[in-house]
């Protein structure tokens, strides 16, 4: 190893404050960087000052209380959607448990997930919880504006804003033990518009570069890795690709996650005009994000090695 290359990924700055400032030259030199990063990376650190220690803290105890609740409460958090609702003892991947929660920047949808896990309330998990999706989700909003306006598609955004959902998604690695792979889960792409994740103390995720490395990530409570995912790449006509990225644990203790994801529901994502020329031709024809969950989830779609093109290549 020793002299081997290990590359980072760009780390950039954001600040709850700035997410009104969206005309400073600031503002858009940032646009311009992130955009670069998600094109060279498909993903990049955030340091953000919108989730306080406090809240950190508060939000990994809140998601620690989830997975000690017993597996009958967990599994009664179902979904319509493919790998919405509880996710866990799986044989490929038997560390993983994961649960979502959906609508999770609404009280309404926060509120009916704490009362199917407790059916006699528990206010301060909505509570945290919500407090988490939604000052996440303005670092999302962000993010895509910055996106939107360094390609000039900014009133294109606005409409895809207008339908986009949050899915909150809570994950537990627990440790291996000794008989166990360390495979945490099974390196892939997000089939989302957007993630950002987040991890508590115990490192684990690691994202492939397009030279083919695997970059670990290191957890801090100030971090976000902000990846893009396929629905991305469909409405950017390629620009963005999304990374594949893996969980690797190691060590005896249990690691928590938290990934944020964007969906854009009742409404087709269509490659706008401005990034279609001689040059760049149309690569996705207009997407149905929810059907194309139940694409990727169908044995067509699992056996298909880049499932969004098989779906809706041009
Ligand atoms: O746990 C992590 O850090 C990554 C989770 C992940 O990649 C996913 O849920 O899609
Ligand atoms: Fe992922």
């Amino acid at each position: 190893m020793g002299s081997v290359h290990q590359p980072n990924l760009p780390v950039i700055e954001f600040s709850v404050k700035e997410s009104n400032s969206t005309t400073s030259s600031s503002w858009v030199t940032k646009g311009v960087e992130v955009t670069r990063a998600l094109e060279e990376y498909g993903c990049f650190i955030a340091t953000y000052d919108g989730v306080s220690q406090e809240l950190h803290d508060a939000v990994f105890l809140a998601s620690q209380q989830l997975f000690d609740l017993p597996t009958e409460v967990k599994v009664l958090n179902t979904s319509d959607t493919p790998a919405h609702g509880y996710v866990g003892q799986i044989p490929l991947i038997p560390l993983y448990e994961g649960l979502g929660i959906e609508n999770a920047t609404t009280t309404l949808g926060v509120e009916r997930f704490t009362k199917l896990m407790w059916p006699s309330g528990k206010h301060s998990f909505s509570e945290n919880v919500l407090k988490y999706t939604k000052v996440v989700a303005e670092l999302d909003q962000m993010v895509m504006r910055m996106v939107a306006k360094s390609y000039g598609i900014e009133k294109h955004y606005d409409s895809l804003l207008a339908s986009t959902t949050y899915l909150l998604k809570l994950i537990k690695y627990r440790s291996p033990e000794v008989s166990d792979r360390n495979l945490g889960i099974v390196p892939h792409t997000d089939k989302t518009f957007m993630s950002i994740l987040h991890q508590n103390e115990v490192k684990g995720l690691e994202i492939k570069t397009k030279d083919g490395e695997w970059i670990e990530v290191c957890p801090s409570p100030t971090s976000f890795i902000v990846m893009a995912g396929d629905a991305c790449m469909a409405w950017t006509n390629g620009k963005i690709e999304p990374s594949s990225h893996r969980v690797m644990m190691q060590g005896d203790a249990d690691r928590y996650s938290l990934g944020l994801f964007t969906f854009i529901r009742d409404l087709k994502i269509e490659t706008p005009q401005e990034l279609v020329d001689e040059d760049h031709p149309l690569q996705y024809k207009a997407l149905d994000h929810y059907k194309y969950l139940h694409y990727h989830a169908s044995d067509e779609g699992m056996r298909s090695k880049f499932p969004l093109k098989s779906y809706c290549g041009v």
